[in-house]
């Protein structure tokens, strides 16, 4: 078993968990990329060079990159991981006895790496094998050879969202949109089954009230911020609460009220961290921003809850911290929504002041080179095209503590609003 072990968003990344978009990204038309939660069609073989550059990028600085597909063929090895998976997508109720069990038939010969691209890829009607013998029956005959039986996955490229390490141990979330339901079940099988996750521990399941992790943000060890908004429901913050307070994984949640509209759908599309002590922040909702403190009870009581206050003061006490130190999307009003729509808040942050970026978001990046963080730029036209960034591409794994890297670097403001 290799220790996990993650409690900052900034502290040196060891090892991150990414997946490559495949076939599952072909399978998008203009008839169903608003269901699949796509804004554009993307080129997918450009795509996939953009991804594989930002993997070297990590690989350069020293960062284990695993790719999901691999860890779940590895993970259909196992007898029980193959029963559970295939059993969840038979389980639609869309398929119909007779069509169900022909799926059966179909995912019963795959070898694990076709049934994990099955799985992320999903399966067209075109695509399953019928035999005469054993015929689809009327919810075969009464679809469209394009439909999907299973449908695909092309969102598990954001695997941000259907994990998130909390310490020691693995948040598998439950999504809230119906297209990215399924990407938890894919992460909990890795989690359970994989001999590297062997013993893992988890902090939440899917199953539990929505909450999704680009909603969460690991503000310093023992202190988490929540967005709550389209996706993680106040009612998911507090079990994510209820939970980590129970584990001792932390002792204060920030949980902060998002717009519900797609722009800001989680809260790292508006605030990412890129030192212990510095936030990049989309300027136009900064100051109204808002955050609810919620506190560990003693001896069993039920948490405590104050507030609203101002999140960046709340933040800042949370955090021990005087001030936090903010850096802008942007430059003005109207380059800082342009930006931050194409991602300029999602930064990775590889090390304290050393994040990845798209390298489109020119004013923000400038910005941040400014304010002394170095940037490490990748291209993303065909990998927004989902709308997400480096952070919503990437599920930490192990990053180091911060102890010793918490201090302000010589001669650098540590309280500084930059705005
Ligand atoms: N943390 C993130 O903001 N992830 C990006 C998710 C994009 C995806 N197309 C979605 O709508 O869920």
């Amino acid at each position: 078993m290799v220790s996990h072990y993650v409690d900052s968003e900034v502290g040196r990344l060891g090892t991150v968990m990414l997946h490559r978009p495949g076939p599952e990204l072909a399978r998008l038309t203009p008839r169903n990329s608003g269901s699949l939660l796509f804004d554009a069609i993307p080129w997918v073989s450009r795509a996939q060079e953009e991804h594989d550059a930002f993997a070297a990028a990590l690989r350069e600085r020293g960062v284990e990159v695993l790719h999901l597909a691999e860890l779940l063929t590895e993970t259909l090895a196992s007898d029980d991981a193959r029963g559970e998976l295939t059993e969840q997508v038979l389980r639609s109720p869309r398929l119909g006895d007779q069509l169900r069990a022909r799926v059966a038939d179909h995912l019963a010969y795959l070898d694990p790496a076709t049934l994990a691209s099955v799985l992320i890829a999903g399966l067209a009607h075109e695509e399953l094998r019928i035999s005469r013998e054993r015929p689809g029956g009327l919810v075969y005959q009464l679809m469209d050879r394009h439909d999907f039986v299973i449908d695909p996955l092309p969102n598990l490229l954001f695997t941000r969202d259907s994990s998130v390490w909390i310490g020691g141990r693995a948040a598998v979330t439950s999504l809230a949109m119906p297209a990215r339901r399924r990407e938890s079940t894919l992460t909990d099988a890795i989690y359970r089954h994989h001999p590297r996750f062997a013993g893992t521990e988890f902090a939440y399941r899917p199953g539990m009230e929505h909450l999704e992790g680009g909603d969460v943000l690991l503000l310093a060890p023992g202190v988490l911020a929540v967005g709550v908004g389209e996706r993680t429901t106040p009612a998911g913050a507090e079990r994510l609460a209820r939970q980590v307070f129970a584990a001792d994984l932390a002792h204060t949640i920030l949980v902060v009220p998002i717009a519900q509209e797609r722009a800001t759908m989680h809260l790292d599309t508006v605030c990412t961290m890129v030192d212990a002590d510095t936030v990049l922040m989309y300027p136009n909702i900064a100051s109204a921003l808002v955050a609810y403190t919620v506190i560990a009870g003693t001896d069993g009581d039920d948490p405590r809850v104050e507030g609203p206050a101002p999140f960046l003061r709340a933040a800042a006490d949370a955090m021990n911290l005087d001030q936090l130190r903010v850096i802008d999307t942007g430059l003005d009003p109207v380059t800082a929504e342009r930006e931050q729509w194409d991602d300029g808040n999602n930064t990775l942050a590889l090390a304290p002041r050393l994040c990845v970026s798209y390298e489109r978001n020119t004013e923000t990046n400038a910005q941040l080179e400014r304010a002394g963080i170095e940037v490490v730029p990748i291209a993303g036209s065909e990998l927004g095209s989902g709308r997400g960034g480096p952070r919503c591409m990437s599920c930490p794994l192990l990053r180091a503590p911060l102890a010793g890297e918490t201090e302000p670097a010589e001669g650098r403001g540590r309280v500084t609003a930059l705005s």
